[in-house]
C-alpha cells in the first residue's frame, strides 16, 4: 500500500504569510494519524492542500501515490473545519446525494449512525445545532468509504460523549475497512484515544512525526545535578531543558541506553512530548498556559 501522503518541501504562502513552511513528511497507509499544533500552525492549511483545495506555493504533496488534486475523489473523504452541508437540504436528502456521488457508499453505515445519534432523517441541515451538523459531516464521510479521511478538527463541536463515540466508530472504520485517516486535533487525550501516529506542526513547522510508540519509547526525562546541555552524549537530542541552581531538567530524544547514573530518567507521555515539542519553537510559553488543551 502507498503512503497516504507524501510531501515534500511543501510550502504555502498567503500573500506574504507563511503558513506553511518546507514540510517533508511521509505519512503511511492504514494508521490513524493525529496532526496537532496551536491555532495558527498550519494544520488546515496542510490538510487543504493534501486535499489539491490548495496549490503549493513550493514544493508538493502526494495522496494515495498520486499528486494531491489528481486523485480520484471517491478515495477521498474530507470533512473541512466548518463541517459543510446544505442548509436547504434534510439528513435524508444529504444520504441520497452520498448515495449518488460515491461508489463505495454504505447505506447501512449512514442510516445506523443517523439513527444512533437519535437523528430526524428528516430535519434540514440549517437547523442543526453545530454539533449535529458536525455528525452529518462526519457521518457523510465515513460512509462514502474512503481509502483516506482526512478530518479538520473533527471533533471539536461535539460534546464529550459524542466525541469518544465518533473515535471509537472511526477506530472500528480504520479495523474494518482498508482506511487511512488524518485527523487534526487540539486535544492530546483525542490523539492518545485514537491515533497511532503523530505529526506535530508549530509555527508552520512540522516539529516531530512519527508512530507514537516509537516517539514515546524514544523520549526521556532526565532530572540530575545542574549541567550543561552540550555536556550530553552526541545521539541525546535535547527537546527542552530548564534548570534551577543545583539541578537540571532535560527532556531528550535518543535511540540509545542511557547510562549517566547521575540521572533520575522517567519516560515521557504523549502530553509531555507535544508540549516540548511546542515549547522548542516558542521558548517565552513555558510559563504560558499551554496551547493544547489537555481533556481527560
Ligand atoms: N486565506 C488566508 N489568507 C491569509 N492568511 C491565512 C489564510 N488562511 C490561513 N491563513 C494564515 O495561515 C496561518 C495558518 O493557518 P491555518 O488555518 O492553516 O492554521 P491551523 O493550524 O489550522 O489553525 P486553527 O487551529 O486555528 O484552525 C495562520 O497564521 C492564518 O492566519
Amino acid at each position: 500500500m502507498s503512503a497516504a501522503f507524501q510531501a515534500r518541501g511543501l510550502g504555502k504562502k498567503y500573500g506574504r504569510k507563511q503558513a506553511l513552511t518546507d514540510c517533508t513528511l511521509e505519512v503511511p497507509a492504514g494508521r490513524v494519524v493525529g496532526l496537532v499544533g496551536p491555532n495558527g500552525a498550519g494544520k488546515s492549511t496542510l490538510l487543504n492542500l493534501a486535499v489539491g483545495m490548495l496549490t503549493p506555493t513550493t514544493g508538493s504533496i502526494e495522496v494515495l501515490g498520486n499528486p494531491a488534486g489528481t486523485t480520484q475523489q471517491a478515495k477521498i473523504g474530507f470533512v473541512a473545519q466548518d463541517t459543510p452541508t446544505y442548509a436547504r437540504l434534510s439528513i435524508a436528502d444529504h444520504l441520497k446525494l452520498g448515495a449518488r456521488l460515491n461508489p463505495g457508499w454504505d447505506d447501512s453505515i449512514a442510516k445506523g449512525r443517523i439513527e444512533r445519534l437519535g437523528l430526524d432523517p428528516k430535519q434540514r441541515a440549517g437547523k442543526l445545532s453545530g454539533g449535529q451538523r458536525a455528525q452529518l459531516a462526519l457521518t457523510l464521510g465515513i460512509a462514502k468509504r474512503p481509502e483516506l479521511l482526512i478530518l479538520d478538527e473533527p471533533v471539536a463541536a461535539l460534546d464529550p460523549l459524542a466525541r469518544r463515540e465518533f473515535l471509537q466508530d472511526l477506530m472500528e472504520a480504520v479495523a474494518e475497512q482498508e482506511l487511512s485517516v488524518v485527523l487534526s486535533s487540539h486535544l492530546v487525550s483525542d490523539v492518545e484515544r485514537s491515533c497511532d501516529y503523530l505529526v506535530v506542526l508549530v509555527d508552520s513547522r512540522v516539529q516531530v512525526s512519527g508512530e507514537i510508540d516509537t516517539l514515546l519509547a524514544t523520549h526521556y526525562r532526565l532530572v540530575g545535578p545542574r549541567r550543561d546541555e552540550k555536556s550530553l552524549p552526541s545521539g541525546q537530542h535535547v527537546i527542552s531543558a530548564s534548570h534551577t541552581d543545583r539541578q537540571s531538567t532535560f527532556l531528550i530524544r535518543t535511540d540509545e541506553h542511557i547510562l549517566d547514573p547521575a540521572w533520575t530518567v522517567t519516560q515521557l507521555t504523549l502530553e509531555d512530548l507535544v508540549l516540548a515539542y511546542m515549547g522548542r519553537s516558542h521558548p517565552s510559553r513555558h510559563n504560558d498556559r499551554p496551547v493544547l488543551e489537555v481533556q481527560r
